[in-house]
C-alpha cells in the first residue's frame, strides 16, 4: 500500500499544530511515500501556538516556541510556502490556487486551517487598539501596546482571556477581565471552583467586571472604553477579545466542500470530497468542533495511519481536559463538572489550604473532575475519566483522602499504561522505556524522544518525577547536567567542546563519528552548531563547512517571504558618503530594487532583489557585505558624538567605526550588536545592545548583555575604562569569552543570565592575564576572516553551487 502511494503529492493547507503534527506522523510511518507541499498564511515555520501565552508574559521568546524550523522542512524534502494563503481549491481538477498566483496539483489534500478568534459584532469593534489573541502578530501587538498604554480590558473570562489578562498584568498593565456571566470559566468550572479561581487571580492583581454584556466600544479612531448593556462604562486604551473561536471554513465552503460549524469529516477525517481531508480546529466530527490540541493530535494520528495504509481504529471523539497555564494557579477540569441528577459526587473543599477537588461519578464510574489549588493527580484523574474507571477506595484516597495531602513522588504509583502527557498521548511506559533504552537524563531529552511535554508543558512536573523515579540516586547528578545539544546525542555543549579539544577532532563528521551520534548525518540543530564550535576551537585548522550553515548565511543575503533577497552593504558606524549613496541609488535603479529601507542598525537594505542579480549587485557595489543575516557582528550603531554634537565628550563615531572594522565577519554564537555613544544621553541606545559603550566624563563605560528583541533585557555595567586601548582589550576579551563559553544560538542576554555577570567580570576585567590571553586568541581568530561577497565572486564553483538553492527565511538586522 505504501509503495503504491510513492510520489503521490500531498498538499497541506495550514502550517499550524494539527496539520504539521499529521505530517510528522506520516513521515514516521512512511518516509518518502509522499511528496509534500505546505502552505501557511503566517510568515513563520510551524510553532507552538499554545505557548504564545508564555511569549506574552515574556518567559519565552518567539524563537523558543518554534517546533519545526525551516531546516526541518528542507531535510524532509517538504516545499514550504509561508506568508502564502490558499484562496481556492478546484476539487474537479485537483489543484489549489494561492494568493501569490501559484497553482499546485494534489493527489491528496489536507485542510488544516484552524480557527479565527470571534470578534463581537458590536459598534466600534473595528477601532484601533482592539485585537484577538491567536498568533505571533497578535502577541507582538499586545507587547507593543503594553509599552504604550496602561489600561487594558480583556473581554472573555475563559482560558484564553485569563491567560491573556495575566500576561498583560505581568507586563505592567492595569487589567480588567470583562465576563458575560457572573462566573468565570463557566464552561469548565462549577460555582465554588470559579469563585476560588477569581479570588486567587484578584489577589494577584487582576480586576473583574462580571455579568457584563459589551454593547459598544467608545472612542474616536482608537478605543477609549467599553459601554455595557446595563449602561455602565469601563475605560480601556487597549482591548483583547477572547470570547471564543470559529472554525476557519471559508475556503472549504467556497470550494464546494460540505460544512456546518466546521468542515464536516467522517471518522477518518475525510470530507465530502474524495481525497480531501480536514484535521484540527477547522473540522467538525460527529457534531463537535475542538479547540485543544490533544483531540486534534488524536485526529492526526488516525489520519496519518489512514493515509499511510496502516490499520487504524476510527476516531470516535475525545474526552477533553483543560489546565490553565498561569503560574501559581493550579486549575484542572475534565469531562462532566456540574452537579446534576444521576451523578454522585466526591468532594473535598479546604478553604484554609485553598484546595477544592471534585470527582463526578455516574453508576460508580468516574466521568469528570475539577481540581483547584492542587493538580498533582490531574494526569491520573484524566486517565480515569477517559477510561470510565470505577471508583475504588484507593482512588478515593489518592484524590481526596490523606494520600492527597502528602507530597512526594507519585510516579511510582502511576500504572504503565497511564497517559502522562495528554496533549501528545504519551504513557508512563513509553517514557520509562525511552529513559532506559536511550540513557536519557533530562526532561528536554525526553521531550525530543517521546514528545511528552512538547505542547502545553502541563505534564512537565510528572515527566520530571518519572525521570527522578527511574534514575534514583543518579538523578541529582543528572539534573545538574546540561541539555543535550540536539536529539542526535545526549552530550551537552560543554561535553562536546571538551571532547573536540581532548580528542583533537577537526571536522563535524569526525565529531559525530567519535562521539557516536545517533544520526551519523547530524541534524539541522547540531550541524551549524558543530561548525561553529570547531571554527572557534581550531581557528587556523578548521575549514568552514558551508553546507552546515543556515540558508541565509550560505547565500550571504536575507531571503524574503516572496523568494527575493535583501542586500545590505556594510556602512561602518552608520556613516556613509555622498559617493556611496549615489552608487547605492544607481544600483537600486539598475536592478529594479523594490524598496530601499533604512534599517534599525543605521544602514540601507535593498529589498526585492532577484536571486540571479545577487552576484552582479555585489560586483557593482564593490562594498563589503553588511552581514545582516549572520551569527556575527551585525552593526555598530553610533551617535554623532564629540565630532559634531555639543554634548559629546567622546568620539563615538570614530570608536564605532574602529570597532566595526576590527570585529566584522567573525563568527559568534549568535547575532551580535554594538553601540557607541558620546555621552550618557545615549542617543544610539546602548542599553539594548550586546555591548553598549557610553562616553562619560572623559572615560568609557561598557555595558553588556542588552537585548531589544522580544525577550528585552537592559544591558548591565561591566566596567569603566579611561583609555581607548583598555576599551579595545576588554571588548575583545568579552567577545572572545562569549565565543568560547556561549552555546550556539544563545544571545549574550541569555548567556549572562546563565553564567552570571560576576563570573564574566572576573574573567574579562579583573583577571588581567586571562583578559590578555582572551584578546590574543581573538587576534588569531580575526586573522582568518574573509570578505564573503568577493570570495564568492572569485570562486565560480562556489557560485554555481550556491545559486542552485531556494528557500524562504525571515529578515533581521
Ligand atoms: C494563546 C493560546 C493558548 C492556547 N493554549 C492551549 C493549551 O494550553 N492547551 C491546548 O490544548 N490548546 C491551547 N490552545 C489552542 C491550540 O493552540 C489550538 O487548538 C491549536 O493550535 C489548533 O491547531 P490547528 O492546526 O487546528 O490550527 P492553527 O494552529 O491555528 O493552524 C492553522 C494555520 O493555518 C493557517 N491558514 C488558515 N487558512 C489558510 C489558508 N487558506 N492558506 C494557508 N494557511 C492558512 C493559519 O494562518 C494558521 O497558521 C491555545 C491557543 C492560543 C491562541
Ligand atoms: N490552557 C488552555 O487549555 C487554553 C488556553 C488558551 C486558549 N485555549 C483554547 O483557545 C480557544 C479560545 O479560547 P477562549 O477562551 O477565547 O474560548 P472559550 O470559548 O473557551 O471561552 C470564551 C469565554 O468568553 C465568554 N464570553 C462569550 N461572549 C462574551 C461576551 N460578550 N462578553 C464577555 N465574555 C464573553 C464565554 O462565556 C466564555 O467563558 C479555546 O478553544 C480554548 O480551549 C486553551
Ligand atoms: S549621545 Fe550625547 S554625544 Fe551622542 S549625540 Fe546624543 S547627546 Fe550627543
Ligand atoms: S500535557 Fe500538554 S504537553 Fe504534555
Amino acid at each position: 500500500m505504501v509503495e503504491a502511494q510513492e510520489h503521490r503529492h500531498l498538499v497541506l493547507i495550514g502550517n499550524g499544530m494539527a496539520g504539521i503534527n499529521t505530517v510528522e506522523q506520516i513521515l514516521k510511518l512512511a518516509p518518502g511515500a509522499y511528496r509534500i507541499t505546505v502552505f501557511g498564511s503566517e510568515p513563520y515555520p510551524n510553532y507552538n501556538r499554545i505557548q504564545l501565552s508564555y511569549v506574552l508574559e515574556k518567559s519565552k521568546a518567539v524563537e523558543d516556541i518554534i517546533l519545526n524550523d525551516r531546516e526541518w522542512y528542507l531535510e524532509n524534502g517538504i516545499e514550504l510556502y509561508t506568508g502564502t494563503t490558499v484562496t481556492h481549491i478546484d476539487t474537479e481538477q485537483k489543484t489549489v490556487k494561492a494568493d501569490n498566483g501559484m497553482e499546485v496539483p494534489y493527489d491528496t489534500l489536507i485542510i488544516a486551517t484552524g480557527s479565527n478568534p470571534f470578534i463581537l459584532p458590536v459598534p466600534g469593534a473595528d477601532k484601533e487598539g482592539i485585537v484577538g489573541f491567536r498568533d505571533i502578530a497578535d502577541c507582538e501587538n499586545m507587547l507593543r501596546a503594553a509599552d504604550q498604554y496602561k489600561k487594558a480590558a480583556v473581554i472573555g473570562g475563559g482560558l484564553l482571556g485569563l491567560e491573556a489578562a495575566k500576561g498583560l498584568l505581568k507586563l505592567g498593565m492595569d487589567v480588567t477581565v470583562v465576563h458575560l456571566f457572573e462566573e468565570i470559566m463557566e464552561r469548565q468550572l462549577d460555582h465554588t471552583a470559579s469563585l476560588m479561581l477569581q479570588a486567587e487571580l484578584e489577589s494577584q492583581g487582576l480586576k473583574f467586571a462580571t455579568g457584563k454584556q459589551t454593547e459598544e466600544f467608545l472612542g474616536d479612531k482608537r478605543v477609549s472604553g467599553i459601554r455595557f448593556s446595563d449602561g455602565t462604562t469601563l475605560d480601556a486604551e487597549f482591548v483583547v477579545m477572547a470570547v471564543g473561536i470559529r472554525p476557519n471554513i471559508a475556503l472549504a465552503k467556497e470550494s464546494g466542500i460540505a460544512v456546518n460549524k466546521g468542515i464536516l469529516v467522517n471518522d477518518y477525517m475525510r470530507t465530502s470530497v474524495p481525497d480531501v481531508y480536514a484535521v484540527g480546529e477547522c473540522n467538525e466530527h460527529r457534531g463537535i468542533t475542538y479547540g485543544l490540541v490533544a483531540p486534534l493530535f488524536e485526529q492526526g494520528a488516525v489520519l496519518a495511519k489512514h493515509l499511510c495504509g496502516v490499520d487504524t481504529k476510527p476516531y470516535e471523539g475525545s474526552v477533553v481536559s483543560t489546565q490553565l497555564k498561569i503560574s501559581g494557579v493550579d486549575v484542572f477540569s475534565a469531562g462532566e463538572f456540574m452537579d446534576a441528577e444521576g451523578l454522585s459526587i466526591v468532594r473535598m473543599h479546604d478553604d484554609w489550604r485553598r484546595i477544592y477537588k471534585k470527582v463526578l461519578l455516574r453508576g460508580g464510574r468516574i466521568v469528570g473532575g475539577v481540581l483547584i489549588g492542587d493538580g498533582k493527580e490531574s494526569s491520573r484523574l484524566q486517565q480515569w475519566i477517559r477510561t470510565g474507571t470505577v471508583m475504588t477506595e484507593a482512588i478515593h484516597d489518592a484524590i481526596v483522602g490523606q494520600a492527597s495531602v502528602e507530597t512526594g513522588n507519585t510516579a511510582a504509583e502511576l500504572a504503565d499504561e497511564e497517559i502522562v502527557c495528554g496533549c501528545n498521548g504519551v504513557t508512563k511506559k513509553h517514557i520509562v522505556d525511552a529513559i532506559n533504552e536511550k540513557g536519557l537524563t533530562t526532561v528536554e531529552e525526553i521531550k525530543v524522544a517521546t514528545s511528552a511535554s512538547r505542547s502545553c508543558g502541563g505534564c512537565r512536573p510528572v515527566v520530571e518525577q518519572i525521570l527522578q523515579y527511574v534514575l534514583g540516586d543518579k538523578y541529582d547528578s543528572a539534573a545538574a547536567k546540561q541539555e543535550a545539544i540536539c536529539s542526535c546525542t545526549t552530550l551537552s555543549k560543554d561535553e562536546v567542546v571538551t571532547a573536540i579539544k581532548e580528542k583533537g577532532l577537526i571536522t563535524s563528521k569526525e565529531v559525530r563519528y567519535a562521539l557516536e551520534w545517533d544520526n551519523p548525518e547530524g541534524c539541522s540543530k547540531c550541524r551549524p552548531a558543530l561548525n561553529y564550535y570547531l571554527g572557534m576551537i581550531w581557528p587556523t585548522e578548521h575549514v568552514d563547512e558551508k553546507d552546515s550553515r543556515f540558508v541565509n548565511e550560505r547565500m550571504h543575503a536575507n531571503i524574503q517571504k516572496d523568494g527575493t533577497f535583501g542586500v545590505v552593504p556594510r556602512m561602518y558606524g552608520g556613516v556613509t558618503t555622498p559617493e556611496d549613496l549615489r552608487l547605492i541609488a544607481d544600483i537600486a535603479v539598475k536592478y529594479n530594487v523594490k524598496l530601499v529601507k533604512v534599517t534599525g542598525g543605521q544602514r540601507l537594505d535593498l529589498l526585492g532583489v532577484k536571486k540571479e542579480d545577487l552576484p552582479k549587485i555585489w560586483k557593482d557595489l564593490g562594498m563589503p557585505s553588511g552581514y545582516a543575516y549572520a551569527k556575527a557582528l551585525r552593526t555598530v550603531k553610533t551617535c554623532v558624538g564629540s565630532q559634531f554634537c555639543r554634548f559629546g565628550t567622546k568620539d563615538s563615531m570614530g570608536m564605532g567605526i574602529l570597532l566595526e572594522k576590527k570585529f566584522e565577519r567573525l563568527d559568534m554564537p549568535a547575532k551580535f550588536k554594538l553601540a557607541v555613544n558620546g555621552c550618557p544621553r545615549n542617543c544610539a541606545e546602548s542599553s539594548t545592545k550586546d555591548i553598549g559603550i557610553v562616553g562619560n566624563e572623559g572615560a568609557w563605560e561598557i555595558y553588556v548583555g542588552g537585548n531589544g528583541g522580544i525577550k528585552a533585557r537592559l544591558a548591565e555595567l561591566l566596567c569603566k575604562v579611561r583609555t581607548d586601548e583598555e576599551l579595545l582589550e576588554i571588548v575583545s576579551a568579552f567577545m572572545q569569552y562569549y565565543r568560547e563559553t556561549g552555546k550556539y544560538l544563545e544571545r549574550t542576554s541569555d548567556w549572562i543570565e546563565r553564567v552570571g555577570l560576576e563570573s564574566v567580570t572576573e574573567a574579562v576585567v579583573h583577571d588581567r592575564d586571562n583578559r590578555r590571553a582572551l584578546a590574543e586568541r581573538m587576534e588569531v581568530a580575526l586573522a582568518q576572516v574573509k570578505e564573503p561577497w568577493s570570495e564568492i565572486l572569485n570562486n565560480s564553483n562556489l557560485r554555481e553551487r550556491m545559486f542552485d538553492e531556494i528557500t524562504v527565511s525571515t529578515n533581521q538586522d
